[in-house]
């Protein structure tokens, strides 16, 4: 646990801050396909989420509905206290946005395009938040110092995140989103963005970020947010999410050549009652084939993770929400 956890939930403890991001019922409808089919969730000042979820399972549909770039089919979404569906230029300039793939400008400078922004978010400073932040300072803290010269089409992928990251902190915004921010960072640069959403984190930055790396969210989130099956199907501290599944075992086995997983706080019951099932069968039961491979241990959080994505993926989303809500949300 970092000190960040601990002093997050000591604060919390005494009065819990306001939110920043509240979502309820949020819908949201691609021609046939609902894709978000009720998010509700709630962020507050100062907090840094992390929402997880399998491809396709929402989670740039969702932040670009709290940025405003995208309008939701139905439900309440406030962020900073307005509708992102219509907040005006007051609004987007307290936020700091990095998407997910950004090819424009390729033809400027690093720090003219810095500078350039950093221009836009002037008239919107104030005592308790001056803007912009400092350009030279801030190609420093992102790791470009050395390419402020360089035509962003010359930059590698992950120096071009990393500009993308300073894109989103040039406002010095109050609450950051960041899709997928460390997409292409070597291990060196990881860890020094890391470094920069603890800073923000103790400047009160709200921060939602989207990734695939659960280490990343273990280190750095205050919450886990868990989206599949078009809900959020777990919410708590990586350590809460942790401390429940560690009570669970995966059980696994191979049944008519096809590999099987089930998480279950009972593994000996849940064992017991998959062999009696069987035999009652027999071996010309509608099964028609025997158990083998069997094994047992106990679940990690990516485990868990894991064993909800494989059965999300198979099809079979209304199961994958079901276990993994039994399993694991408070
Ligand atoms: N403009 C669009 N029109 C139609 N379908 C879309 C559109 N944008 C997204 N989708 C679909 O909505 C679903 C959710 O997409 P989204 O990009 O929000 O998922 P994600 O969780 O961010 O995925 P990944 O982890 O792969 O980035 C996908 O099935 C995607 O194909």
């Amino acid at each position: 646990m970092t000190s960040r956890h601990a002093s997050a939930s000591t604060d919390a403890e005494h009065s819990p801050p306001p939110a920043t991001v509240r979502v309820h019922n949020l819908r949201m409808r691609y021609g046939e396909t609902e894709v978000l089919r009720g998010v509700d969730f709630r962020v507050d000042r100062g907090e840094v989420v992390c929402l997880l979820g399998p491809n396709g399972a929402g989670k740039t549909t969702t932040v670009e509905v709290l940025e405003g770039f995208r309008r939701r089919s139905a439900g309440t979404v406030t962020v900073l206290d307005e509708d992102p569906a219509h907040g005006g230029e007051s609004w987007r300039a307290r936020l700091g946005v990095v998407v997910q793939s950004w090819r424009d400008h390729s033809l400027w400078r690093v720090r003219e395009l810095l500078g350039h922004l950093a221009r836009y978010y002037a008239p919107y400073s104030t005592p308790q938040r001056p803007r912009p932040r400092d350009v030279e300072e801030l190609l420093t803290t992102v790791g470009l110092a050395e390419y402020a010269q360089a035509r962003i089409k010359n930059l590698s992928g992950g120096q071009r995140r990393r500009l993308d990251v300073a894109v989103g902190l040039v406002g010095s915004p109050e609450v950051l989103f960041l899709d997928e921010p460390t997409a292409g960072f070597d291990p060196q640069a990881r860890r020094e963005f890391h470094d920069v959403v603890h800073e923000l984190a103790d400047q009160s930055t709200t921060v939602l970020l989207t990734t695939h790396d659960l280490d990343e969210a273990e280190k750095l989130a205050d919450r886990i947010l868990v989206l599949a099956g078009g809900r959020i199907i777990a919410d708590g501290s990586p350590e809460a999410l942790k401390l429940r599944v560690a009570g669970t075992s995966e059980v696994r086995w191979i049944q008519g050549g096809r590999q099987f997983v089930h998480s279950t706080t009972d593994a000996t019951g849940y064992v017991r009652e998959l062999l009696c099932q069987h035999s009652q069968h027999g071996q010309h039961s509608q099964h028609g084939a025997d158990i083998e491979g069997l094994e047992v241990r106990r679940a990690s959080l990516e485990d868990a993770y894991m064993t909800m994505v494989r059965t999300h993926e198979s099809g079979d989303s209304e199961t994958a929400v079901r276990a993994f809500t039994e399993e694991v949300a408070p």
